[in-house]
């Protein structure tokens, strides 16, 4: 299975939206970051831009919550058909339910960990979940540098899913380029969110070639 790359909208240009959706084209998942400014000190937008961006997108949306409460918010963006939705176990009061809640709505569900999250508390839980997020930074913001010290856990992570035979998809996100995508690769990621890398480059289709190829030599 080759490497999933899934650009990050926090780096287009927010007013010409449906403009840089057709850049990434070639991309698996787009990447809509959802900010609330309570769990983390920024905002973007919620369901009603998340909603357009599914009418206009020509590729499924992977839906990333930074909020408090996603017990309230997260089947929302179930329901206007986002592929997967992934929430944060820190800030989540029945990880096990929401995902369960959401897969019964047809999502693909997601537990996202901040870099200073262990993952030891959820190692019995991954069959509840269809990805796991390991953050590579500290949420919040688009470029920024990737944390190699989150590499144990995904690692962990790994060695956990193969042992149990599962189909679990391992996300980074935060500072993916054709450096680091290397690293991560390395340690088990198959999913890689790239912001920057992607929307920063002169031409955004051959650095999500550039990623994909780089990630499948050292998976
Ligand atoms: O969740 C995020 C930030 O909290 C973004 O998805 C992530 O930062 C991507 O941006 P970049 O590739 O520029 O680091
Ligand atoms: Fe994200």
């Amino acid at each position: 299975m080759p490497a999933r790359i899934n650009p990050s909208i926090l780096a287009a240009d927010f007013v010409n939206m449906e403009r840089d959706l057709g850049k990434i084209a070639s991309a698996d998942l787009v990447h809509v970051d959802v900010m609330d400014n309570h769990f983390v000190p920024n905002l973007t937008f919620g369901p009603q831009m998340v909603g357009r961006i599914q009418d206009v997108s020509a590729i499924p949306l992977d839906v990333h919550l930074m909020i408090t409460d996603p017990e309230r918010w997260a089947p929302g963006y179930a329901e206007l058909g986002a592929y997967s939705v992934t929430f944060h176990a820190e800030a989540a009061t029945d990880p096990v339910g929401l995902a369960r809640r959401l897969r019964s709505m047809g999502a693909r569900a997601g537990i996202a960990l901040k870099p200073g999250t262990p993952a030891d508390d959820y190692l019995d839980l991954l069959e509840e979940f269809d990805q796991v997020l390991v953050m590579t930074v500290e949420p919040g913001f688009g470029g920024q540098s990737f944390m190699p010290e989150t590499m144990p856990k995904l690692r962990q992570l790994r060695s956990a899913a193969t042992a149990r035979g599962l189909d679990l998809w391992l996300q980074v996100d935060g500072g993916i380029t054709e450096e680091t995508i290397v690293t991560a690769a390395r340690a088990g990621a198959d999913t890689f969110v790239a912001g920057s890398s992607v929307f920063r480059a002169d031409d955004p289709a051959r650095q999500i070639s550039l990623l994909r190829e780089t990630a499948d030599l050292h998976f």
